[in-house]
């Protein structure tokens, strides 16, 4: 019998079967594994099954893998050959943690029972038409439900129609409403006994859809699904959705990768998001895994953005996904606000913050209304500096500095996580008098009270809403209009429906606006749209403060006009001209040793064994092997080549090829291969 096992070799393993039960697809066995046991899954029968003494037998066997169908193995099988990635590995990681990790004693945990049963137990009742959902704990502003406008009526019909594969854009403006286009419609699918995916981008936006959506959607069963939650939790909603008991599962990237036996539309709400692009084990990107599960299960989907992926918008231009466009703020008398750049060469700043900035602040204050202060940069101070020798505390074992965490009175390592003490005095030449260079949101957090002294300031980053439940706390504050002003990192910039701000100011947006990263225009215009739509979504009058050295910068044209398509259009250009994608696709190869020489190395000798696989047939594009630009984390260092191609297939006949021969080559070089990569 073949088991898929969590290994990172691209083969399932072979085990005698001696149970009474039929093999099949997806049951859950345990095997011997060296000296222990791990959980695996049957994938069939082993073609060339000999009797030979060393197959060891299977162990036992879990369950009948009810959940995991056909259609389910098609979606990881897919995966598995998009991205180049072990099967064992993405079909295992893709279950909760308890449906494939053995407890200490080499059992299964009790919690898969207890989830087992209570799924079964919510399915009997499904057919009960009494059923009520208990009302959510995180309380949402209103729960009216405003009348549909035109343009909202339109893109509803098409989606609550659609039928088949039937990709669409929803292409609509921050705050126009794309929420309610999004409940009405799986409110419509629902009464079809059909089940739906909500995908959002990020953990931080799950409580106010869960809460909105069992609301609205009552009697419906909605469960959550992100990787922050209880081991129990989680494996409960994991069954609901896979046993069909859930209807709707509004989860995180890894939703995608769930069993959903009813499956009849999918939402990915925020489709540009980056967050969708997982950046560890297999780097997969939910959106795109999405598309390929609405293909297979031959249902529409709809991706929703005020600011859509370029790969999106070109899919768009091709007549290849549909676009829905809602032009307008939703509600009457909301528009979005008035972007003013504040040149930094005519205003300096003072603690990071211009005169004009400071001004912009006060007075919004003392007009009783919500401020954000957006800065992507987390800590203190993303330096400590000795003044007397110039010595700057630096991570032993990264190329990078540590971040001042002054709260915590410690630095830390943005990069392995590695955490010191901040230092009483500089350990080269013992001056005292250490400070922060840069600033960071702690560090604006304070410049702000020290303005505001009055104000109720609230801190939203990863470092404020690290403890359960946290930060829950912090955006009901936000939500409810108890804080004057929101300090925070992306987690405040997107998707979050504030009534009552009026003001935002962005800080330190230089960095990316002459970045090398291709993709850096396109992420800054996102994120700059996106946060200036936080302001005036009830009322008009609302402003968007731009520090900047760069006012001139072309992206402030189309930011000042709220314009995305001409931004659209101009970086499409650049993208084209330059072969880039969405113009051609890529993959990465990236090696990993204590040694750079060693990477590279490797880098050197897979490109040889590529060459002869390269030809007419194949235009494929290998570059030269580089060092990572943060070349070291966690004492080990990286490098990695870039692998091109304007075939989407050529690209994935060379792979197939070359991953062949790379898994044979021997040596202590740790690699892994990124299709897609969005990083580069
Ligand atoms: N037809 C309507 N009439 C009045 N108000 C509406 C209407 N549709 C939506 N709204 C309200 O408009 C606000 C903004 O809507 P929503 O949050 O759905 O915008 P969005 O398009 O998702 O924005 P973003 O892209 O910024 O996340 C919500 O408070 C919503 O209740
Ligand atoms: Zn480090």
């Amino acid at each position: 019998m073949n088991v898929l096992v969590a290994a990172p070799l691209p083969k399932a393993f072979t085990y005698q079967w001696h149970s009474e039960h039929m093999p099949r697809f997806g049951m859950r066995v345990i095997v011997p594994w060296g000296r222990q046991h791990r959980i695996g899954l049957v994938q069939g029968v082993a073609p060339d099954q000999q009797l030979a003494e060393n197959i060891k037998p299977v162990h036992s066997v879990l369950d009948q893998g009810e959940c995991l169908s056909a259609q389910w193995q098609a979606l990881i099988e897919f995966a598995a050959k998009y991205y180049h990635h072990p099967l064992g590995m993405i079909a295992l990681e893709a279950l909760p943690k308890a449906l494939r990790v053995l407890n200490a004693r080499g059992e299964e945990p009790v919690m898969v029972a207890k989830s087992r049963e209570h799924a079964m137990k919510l399915l009997a009742e499904r057919t009960d038409p009494d059923t009520s959902v208990k009302a959510n704990k995180t309380k949402i502003d209103k729960l009216e439900k405003p009348e549909l406008n035109a343009e909202q009526l339109d893109a509803v019909a098409q989606l609550a129609n659609a039928k088949g594969f039937n990709p669409f854009l929803l292409y609509g403006v921050t705050g126009s409403g794309k929420t309610e286009v999004y409940l009405h419609t799986v409110e419509e699918r629902l009464k079809r006994g059909e089940q739906v995916l909500v995908l959002l981008p990020e953990i931080n936006l799950t409580p106010a859809a869960q809460a909105l959506y069992k609301e609205r959607l009552a009697p419906h069963r909605v469960v959550v699904m992100h990787s922050n939650l209880a081991e129990l939790t989680r494996t409960k909603a994991w069954f609901e959705a896979a046993t069909g008991a859930a209807d709707v599962i509004i989860a995180t990237r890894l939703g995608v990768l769930t069993p959903l036996p009813r499956l009849g539309m999918i939402v990915v709400d925020e489709e540009h998001d980056p967050s969708y692009k997982q950046q560890d084990g297999m780097r997969y990107h939910a959106r795109d895994l999405a598309l390929m599960l609405a293909k297979q299960r031959e249902v529409p989907i709809v991706l929703g953005s005020a600011t859509p992926a370029l790969e999106s918008w070109l899919k768009a231009d091709l007549g290849a996904y549909k676009r829905l466009c809602l032009k307008n703020r939703a509600v009457l008398g909301a528009s979005l606000p008035k972007v003013e750049l504040i040149n930094t060469a005519n205003f300096p700043a003072k603690e990071g913050l211009s005169e004009p900035a400071m001004q912009a602040l006060v007075q919004n204050f003392e007009a009783g209304k919500q401020s954000i202060v957006f800065l992507n940069r987390r800590g203190y101070a993303p330096q400590m500096v000795c003044n007397a020798c110039g010595w700057v505390a630096n991570c032993d074992h990264c190329t990078a500095h540590m971040v001042w965490h002054k709260n915590e009175r410690m630095l830390r390592c943005h990069h392995c996580g590695a955490g010191q003490r901040v230092p009483t005095h500089c350990p080269t030449c013992g001056n005292q008098d250490l400070t922060g260079f840069g600033r960071g949101t702690q560090r604006i957090e304070e410049t702000l009270a020290g303005l505001l002294p009055t104000a109720n300031i609230l801190r939203i980053d990863a470092d404020s809403t690290r403890n359960k439940g946290q930060m829950e706390a912090l955006l009901q504050q936000a939500h409810s209009g108890e804080a004057d002003v929101l300090v925070g990192t992306q987690m405040i910039a997107k998707g979050h429906d504030f009534a009552n701000v009026a003001l935002v100011l962005a800080l330190n947006v230089d960095a990316s606006l002459y970045s090398h990263a291709y993709r850096a225009p396109e992420r800054l215009f996102a994120q700059l749209m996106q946060v200036a739509g936080r302001a005036g979504r009830r009322a008009g009058d609302a402003r968007m403060v731009v520090q900047t050295r760069y006012p001139q910068h072309p992206l402030f044209d189309a930011l000042k006009a709220h314009n995305y398509e001409s931004f659209a259009s101009h970086e499409m250009q650049a993208r084209k001209d330059a072969r880039m994608p969405p113009f051609s696709h890529q993959a990465t190869i990236r090696a990993d040793h204590k040694k750079l020489a060693n990477c590279l190395q490797f880098l050197s000798t897979a490109r040889e064994l590529g060459e002869p696989l390269v030809d007419a047939d194949s235009p494929v594009f290998m570059c030269d092997p580089v060092p990572l630009t943060v070349v070291r984390v966690g004492g080990i260092e990286r490098a990695q080549m870039l692998i091109e191609s304007e075939s989407r297939p050529a690209l994935h006949r060379f792979l197939t090829q070359w991953l062949a021969q790379l898994h044979e080559l021997p040596g202590s070089v740790r690699w892994f291969l990124e299709v897609d990569p969005v990083d580069l």
